[in-house]
């Protein structure tokens, strides 16, 4: 069963520096992620990777194609939703862990890991409670819980963006470069988030920058080329 449908999707990027100028970054990207399968998208840096992310996750638009997500209401195409019907998407159904942690000032790290439980409609105890174990799972020691993240490590704060993106138990997890900044005990203790997703029966999307992590959590790989540099669109420009 699919849980993510993604056919044709197109984007271009206008770049308004440079005169309007259109960067192609995607083209005809098409694949599926099956309920209980890891697909890892891969290409050479620049290739648009990050920004397929991105776009699925709704914070980009597209120029062209479908991308079906699976919900309880049917199939949705995420590239054709209102922001509002986005916002919904995001509670219930997919998730999303950026390599960077976008912090609100004075916002503790518990309240910000228990906030998608607080929007699916937990207590605020038990989203509490769901928030510090998926916080200690990932070596956040305690104290530092009720701290806002901002003066934390890279890594502290990607694994604050990965309790938030697992804790929700969301259908669909997608995760971008997920142990770029993590040391090998955090990344296995990631690679186990991610073996539980897949044995739960969702499905996860990934960016990886670990060949080795690619071996051992992918079922699947999706490759991405450089369009950019191929581009006849604007032959005049360099
Ligand atoms: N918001 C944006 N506006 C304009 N161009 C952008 C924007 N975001 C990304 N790009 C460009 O789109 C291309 C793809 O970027 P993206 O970050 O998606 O690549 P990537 O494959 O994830 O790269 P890496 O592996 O280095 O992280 C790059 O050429 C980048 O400069």
């Amino acid at each position: 069963m699919n849980i993510l449908e993604v056919e044709n999707l197109g984007k271009k990027f206008v770049l308004h520096l440079r005169g309007g100028w259109h960067l192609p970054v995607l083209q005809g990207v098409t694949f599926t992620v099956a309920a209980g399968e890891c697909v890892a998208i891969t290409g050479a840096s620049g290739s648009g990777k990050s920004s397929l992310l991105r776009t699925l996750y709704g914070n980009y638009r597209s120029d062209s194609g479908t991308a079906r997500l699976r919900t309880g209401q049917g199939m949705v195409d995420i590239l054709q939703s209102s922001p509002r019907e986005i916002l919904a998407l995001r509670r219930h159904v997919m998730a999303y862990a950026s390599q960077f942690l976008r912090v609100i000032p004075r916002v503790s790290t518990l309240e910000i890991v228990a906030q998608p439980l607080m929007e699916q409609g937990l207590d605020q105890q038990v989203a509490g409670e769901r928030a510090a174990a998926m916080l200690s799972a990932l070596n956040l020691p305690r104290h530092l819980h009720s701290l806002p993240p901002a003066t934390f490590s890279g890594g502290e704060q990607q694994r604050v963006n990965l309790a938030r993106a697992f804790v929700g138990q969301h259908p669909l997890v997608m995760l971008d470069e997920p142990t770029a900044s993590l040391d090998g005990d955090n990344a296995a203790v990631v690679q186990k988030l991610i073996m539980e997703a897949k044995h739960s029966g969702r499905a996860v999307l990934g960016v990886f920058h670990d060949p080795a992590m690619v071996r051992q959590v992918a079922d699947r790989q999706y490759f991405i080329p450089s369009l950019s540099e191929h581009s006849h669109e604007n032959p005049g420009l360099q």
